[in-house]
């Protein structure tokens, strides 16, 4: 069985962000991706800026009890009087919005991309190259409530993104381990052909790029220069998600996630 992604609105082929597509991946999880949330020299415009004027660190996190630099760069921004975000053992200084006028512009095409959506708060990550990669994890932090609606736009050098479904409660502890969970840092799909920028993939359904697998519990998307990718729902409580390292991926990548803070 493949999922596919479903055109919603395609109502005129123009390229806008009306070409809204969803997918759903059972139980009240959701994944939406529109290709063209920004065009493509807004987005590099985006890019230059971010990479020149954000205060990019790499700072050293704790994982399964270990200290790992971690392998991306990151900066953090929210609103004023929000609790503080603690990930892995860190805690990132709040950046104010005032701070990057065009993230505000930013944040604007994706309320006007998610009508009735709210975000006050950005974790910016930077893959300065295929190495750069951010593992297997759900952005569950209680901060976000139990079903966290985070929308993610990215700019520069196309990488896979992951999605991979938690064991089921009843495969926890006691028996044998789910099958699908034993390399739990080996993705288990073959990596996509990076593909080289094409114009005409705009119009190609997402369900076309996205890799043919059999497991319904597995799935894997190309995340295009200036595209917008929703996770809503209980998204964040059943899968993970992961970018990994991709040896083909020489150039820089620049990911923001918005979140809504309650
Ligand atoms: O870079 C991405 O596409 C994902 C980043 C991510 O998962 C996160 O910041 O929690
Ligand atoms: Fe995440």
């Amino acid at each position: 069985m493949s999922l596919r992604f479903k055109a919603i609105s395609d109502p005129d082929g123009s390229g806008s962000n009306s070409k809204e597509q969803k997918m759903d991946l059972g139980n009240g999880s959701e994944v939406v991706y529109v290709p063209r949330l920004l065009t493509s020299d807004e987005s590099w415009k985006f890019f230059d800026y971010l990479n020149k004027e954000i205060p990019w660190t790499r700072p050293t996190i704790r994982v399964f009890g270990r200290s790992h630099v971690q392998p991306r760069d990151t900066c953090y921004v929210a609103s004023k009087g929000l609790p503080e975000l603690i990930y892995s053992g860190y805690q990132p200084h709040a950046f104010s919005w005032d701070d990057f006028p065009p993230l505000k512009d930013i944040l604007e095409a994706v309320h006007k991309a998610l009508p009735g959506s709210t975000f006050n708060s950005l974790l910016l990550n930077r893959y300065k190259g295929g190495n750069d990669n951010v593992g297997w994890h759900a952005d569950d932090e209680k901060l976000y409530g139990p079903t966290p609606e985070i929308a993610s736009v990215s700019f520069g050098c196309e990488r896979e993104f992951l999605m991979k479904k938690k064991p089921s409660k009843s495969s926890q502890g006691g028996g044998a381990p789910h099958n699908s969970w034993i390399h739990l840092d080996v993705p288990l799909l073959q990596p996509l052909l990076l593909s080289v920028e094409r114009r005409s993939d705009d119009d190609e359904p997402v369900s076309k790029r996205l890799k043919k697998s059999s497991n319904p519990d597995h799935h894997s998307f190309t995340l295009k220069h200036g595209s917008l990718l929703v996770m809503r729902g209980y998204t964040q409580r059943d899968w993970l998600h992961s970018v990994p390292k991709r040896a083909k991926a020489e150039a820089t990548r620049i990911n923001l996630t918005f979140r809504y803070v309650p």
